[in-house]
């Protein structure tokens, strides 16, 4: 059988496919206690002032300024004390000169109250059968006292929607009294596995056999990005009972991803597979290393995303081409990898005609990021999996890169970026400047 031609695009514009064909998934009201790490589908503006009433920031003497403006060592001032407040509680006195009012941090400051002192300067006795203060030194106005809306004032717009909500968030749904909140819906992505090769983890090794480790690995990538996973069994390479998996488990998930049987063996039934769903294939083939034989397509309202059976590999489809996908449908507003740029700490002399992605790992020195390539660079690899923190981008081209060169990397943690990436990775005239030798 002749294997057809594909013809590679550049990652770019594999990008810009799926740029283009991405949909929104939806909004829905959840619980404040069950919404950490979703993404908010409203913008988040204060209801009101923080805090909503001049405080007192410590436990000491709601007292005016004006009656201490003369007390120091040789002539301190005494008021009297007529009532205590904690925080929560109101103050039933007005201060008036002479007076004070024992209050808690967090209370509201009472009325004619200008300044509070705190416990641990004062002198505190009972004379008269009066509670009394006795103080040593002036207070300023307003000493002490936190102020409304000095926090944050009524109609400030504090989160943006398409914001991941963080512990922090949190506290601001709280404060403003949001216990129902709109958030974008987790896209149902499933995931299924194939390879007449494949065992499933609990499985012991036979001859010929592998455990399926890319189910696994892009369940937990695809977790990270924030959407709901559905991990089916993995199958064997056989198109017509491939076929009837493919089609149920489309019927459930909004996105669809298999790993392995995507190339052009005789075992690798994806394509054909495509055709008789009548999908529209965006790209079969990208100029990428690893992952050349990436292929997105796309299914009435739904994804197909045919990751290579290679683990690198899958690694990388996944972070390029799932996660703008499910992010962009929940309006992140970074849904890609960071883009960053560090000097190579070693060669890599291997020169190739496509964009390499080479697992990596950046750190900090005092010169700024420095990244160096992880583990065996073969698509195959797993084990260069584990210390990956990042990936090299090398734009394709004939020579190799000298130790020292500046060159993009991408990450998949934290904060992503915007679409194009803010330097041209990917075009080689951008040609990435080789600086001098550092090390
Ligand atoms: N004649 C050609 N051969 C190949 C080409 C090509 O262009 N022409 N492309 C090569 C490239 S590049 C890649 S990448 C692989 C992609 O292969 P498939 O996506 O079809 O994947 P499989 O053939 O099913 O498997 C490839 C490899 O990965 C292992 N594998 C598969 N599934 C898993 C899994 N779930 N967990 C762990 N490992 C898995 C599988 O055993 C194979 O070793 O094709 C090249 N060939
Ligand atoms: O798709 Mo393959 O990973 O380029 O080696
Ligand atoms: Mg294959």
């Amino acid at each position: 059988m002749a294997v057809t031609k594909r013809t590679p695009l550049p990652v770019a514009e594999a990008v810009n496919k799926i740029l283009n064909h991405t949909r929104l998934w939806g909004i829905e009201k959840i619980s404040i206690n069950e919404c950490d790490n979703r993404i908010l589908a409203e913008d988040l503006t204060a209801t009101h002032d923080v805090p909503p009433f001049n405080r007192s920031p410590y436990d000491g003497f709601a007292i005016r300024s004006e009656d201490t403006k003369h007390a120091s060592l040789d002539h301190p001032i005494t008021l009297n004390v007529v009532e205590t407040i904690g925080a929560g509680q109101v103050a039933e006195h007005e201060v008036k000169s002479g007076m004070a009012v024992r209050i808690m941090t967090g209370a509201k400051i009472p009325e004619g109250a200008d300044a509070v002192i705190m416990l641990e300067l004062v002198k505190e006795r009972v004379a008269d059968n009066k509670n009394q203060i006795i103080i040593k030194r002036s207070v300023k106005k307003d000493e002490n006292i936190s102020f409304q809306g000095e926090d944050t004032q009524e109609g400030t717009l504090l989160v943006k929607a398409g914001t991941k909500i963080t512990p922090g968030i949190v506290a601001i749904l709280a404060t403003f009294g949001y216990h129902r909140i709109s958030v974008y819906k987790q896209p149902v992505v499933g995931i299924l596995s194939t390879g007449t090769e494949l065992l499933d983890v609990n499985e012991e090794l036979q001859p010929g056999k592998i455990r399926n480790s890319n189910a696994y690995m892009c369940a937990a990538q695809v977790r990270a990005m924030g959407a709901k996973i559905k991990l089916y069994q993995h199958r064997e390479d056989n198109f017509d009972s491939l076929y009837k998996n493919i089609k149920e488990a489309l019927q459930e998930t909004d996105v669809l991803i298999t790993t392995g049987g995507v190339s052009v063996g005789d075992y690798d039934f994806l394509p054909e597979i495509y055709k008789k769903l009548g999908a529209e294939v965006l790209f079969n083939k990208v100029a990428m290393r690893p992952g050349s034989v990436t292929t997105v397509a796309v299914y009435e309202d739904k994804w197909l995303f045919g990751l290579s059976g290679n683990p690198s590999a899958c690694f990388v489809g996944a972070e390029l081409f799932v996660r703008p996908v499910i992010l962009k449908g929940m309006s992140v507003l970074k849904p890609h990898c960071k883009v960053t740029k560090a000097l190579l700490s070693k060669d890599f002399p291997k020169p190739n005609p496509f964009t390499r992605f080479v697992r990596a790992i950046l750190s900090e020195d005092i010169d700024g990021n420095v990244v160096t390539p992880a583990g065996l660079d073969k698509s195959s690899s797993v084990s260069s999996l584990i210390e990956a923190n990042c990936l090299i981008v090398l734009p394709g081209g004939t020579r190799g890169w000298e130790t020292g060169s500046e060159v993009g990397v991408i990450t998949w943690h934290g904060e992503g970026s915007e679409w194009p990436w803010d330097h041209p990775l990917f075009s080689k005239s951008s040609a990435i400047k080789t600086v001098e030798k550092q090390r």
